[in-house]
């Protein structure tokens, strides 16, 4: 039997041309293939009423969180900084209820770069609006315009964490973020980390609430890299 695993979905709301000004409900395609070849059935969460939360996950085996916009900082008691880029409260409402329905019936949670600092938020951390407001920030973390099948920065893993045996000690990610875990929740530890300090991974304390969350891009370079197909492979059929 093959591990359902709901992704939860990004929205496009302004009107582009690709779509003939229609809105979408929509995933990248990375994270789709990247389940199916792990052997994995994903199904497409939409952006929808925090009412439905609990229905979705006691459908799924599994949750994948995407990356995307800022998260409304109002969720960790800030006001937006003008360095605040898009948000988008509706998938941030959708997705904090998807957690913590997931976190109450005992799903994984796998969390990718804004899925990462959600998770962190949702369970009582806070996030940098912006790395400039990182004292030690000293790493690009937003590696536009390279393309992202290159790895521009090393990480460093925890050797006693889910990621070493995947990755390794010493790794190379992509990057495309501006925000950052600033206060981490304390049901997470942090298992990796850029040279400058920023959080680049997390697990749960509770080895019983599995839960993997990595700041870097895997769905963009699976394909290419096989130790990022490692992440989806162990999220698939491990977690
Ligand atoms: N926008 C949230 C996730 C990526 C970033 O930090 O920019």
């Amino acid at each position: 039997m093959k591990s359902v695993i709901g992704i939860a979905a990004n929205q496009i709301i302004q009107s582009v041309d690709v779509f003939n000004g229609n809105h979408v409900s929509y995933t990248p395609q990375g994270f789709v293939t990247a389940v199916q070849n792990a052997g994995g059935l994903p199904i497409v969460l939409p952006i929808g009423a925090e009412e439905t939360a609990e229905a979705y996950i006691s459908k799924i085996d599994k949750l994948l969180l995407a990356g995307g916009q800022d998260i409304s900082p109002d969720f960790f008691g800030e006001d937006p900084h003008p360095k605040l880029e898009e948000t988008n409260r509706n998938r941030d409402l959708f997705e904090i209820a998807l957690i913590k329905e997931a976190v109450k019936q005992k799903k994984p949670i796998f969390a990718v770069c804004r899925g990462m600092q959600l998770l962190n938020v949702v369970l009582g951390g806070t996030l940098y609006q912006d790395l400039s407001l990182y004292p030690d920030w000293k790493v690009k973390h937003g590696q536009q315009p390279t393309q992202p099948q290159f790895a521009t920065h090393g990480i460093q893993i925890e050797k006693a964490s889910s990621l070493y045996p995947l990755l390794g000690e010493d790794y190379r990610v992509n990057s495309y973020h501006h925000q950052a875990i600033n206060k981490l929740a304390a049901p997470l530890k942090i298992i990796a980390k850029s040279s400058d300090g920023i959080a680049e991974a997390i697990e749960s304390v509770d080895a019983k609430q599995r839960i993997l969350g990595v700041q870097w891009h895997p769905e963009l370079r699976f394909d290419i890299e096989s130790k990022e197909f490692n992440l989806f492979d162990y999220f698939v059929n491990q977690l």
